[in-house]
């Protein structure tokens, strides 16, 4: 079986794109796997499948990272999916439907994709972390790292602040930390450095998918724990390697993130 796809990115964050509307895509953790290889395959952060969804929202997006593994949110392909549903719906707002609730994305001026991902949930169960704790400081240490923020955007998310992301050799502790034990479900985990109260600079190591340009849900979660920690304000501009998003926390909770779309090129998958 052949199917089309899309290979879409936002700051680097890359994705490829199915269409299973009309017609299911049928995907094991095999195929996942061997699409998601760099060299074999076409290669991703993650692969997103769009499906239909029940009443209430545009599109259901499936979300699956390079390991196979599912995750929650993704930020950064909401808002490449909801521009291809604002596209093809000719709206200037469109819900995309996820596992952890609905998402409402508006196309904003310069061709930019704005998404409200939701409310920020700071609870030890939310995150979920192993056992009670404070999740403003976690009691977490590995080499020059540690105290970490921890929250969910709808996936799991650890922000730890240095004073120099470029002193900082994050493959040598991202894939312990996305594996500690305080992380049951593993966790995405971010280095944080703060460049002043409305500008952080991150980079982030991703649960099943290691070092990317760009983390949507990540940005998210760093202003919010920065914000939490009294770092910065409630509106920053979070740098990641792959460029700017601007992020704001909500006085109701609500976390919105703008930031700019691409599609790459366009391919056929053998499945
Ligand atoms: N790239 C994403 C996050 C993708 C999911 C993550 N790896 C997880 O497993 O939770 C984003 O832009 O938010």
């Amino acid at each position: 079986m052949t199917t089309p796809f899309r290979k879409m990115h936002g700051l680097g964050n890359d994705f490829v794109v199915l269409d299973g509307r009309q017609t299911p895509v049928p995907l094991t953790t095999e195929s996942v796997v061997a699409i998601g290889d760099r060299r074999r395959g076409v290669g991703f952060d993650q692969l997103i499948v769009i499906e239909p969804a029940d009443d209430g929202a545009d599109a259901f997006m499936q979300i699956r990272n390079p390991d196979g593994s599912e995750a929650g949110a993704c930020g950064n392909a909401t808002r490449c999916v909801a521009s291809l549903l604002m596209e093809e719906l000719r709206k200037p707002s469109v819900t995309v439907r996820t596992i952890s609730g609905d998402l409402v994305a508006t196309a904003r001026d310069g061709g930019l994709v704005e998404v409200d991902m939701g409310e920020a949930r700071l609870g030890w169960r939310d995150v979920p972390l192993a056992r009670e704790a404070d999740t403003l400081r976690l009691p977490l240490t590995l080499g020059p790292v540690s105290d970490p923020a921890a929250c969910s955007m709808g996936n799991p998310h650890a922000t730890f602040f240095v004073p120099s992301l470029d002193a900082l050799d994050i493959p040598a502790v991202g894939p312990a930390l996305e594996h500690d034990a305080w992380f049951p479900e593993r966790a995405n985990i971010g280095f944080t450095e703060v460049l002043a109260p409305d500008h952080l600079r991150l980079v982030v190591w991703e649960r099943g998918a290691g070092l990317t340009l760009a983390c949507g849900s990540g940005a998210c979660a760093t202003l919010v724990n920065a914000h939490r920690r009294g770092l910065c304000n409630r509106t920053a501009t979070v740098s990641l390697p792959g460029g700017d998003l601007l992020i704001q926390w909500r006085e109701d909770g609500h976390v919105l993130m703008t930031g700019p779309v691409a599609t790459a090129f366009l391919g056929t998958l053998e499945l």
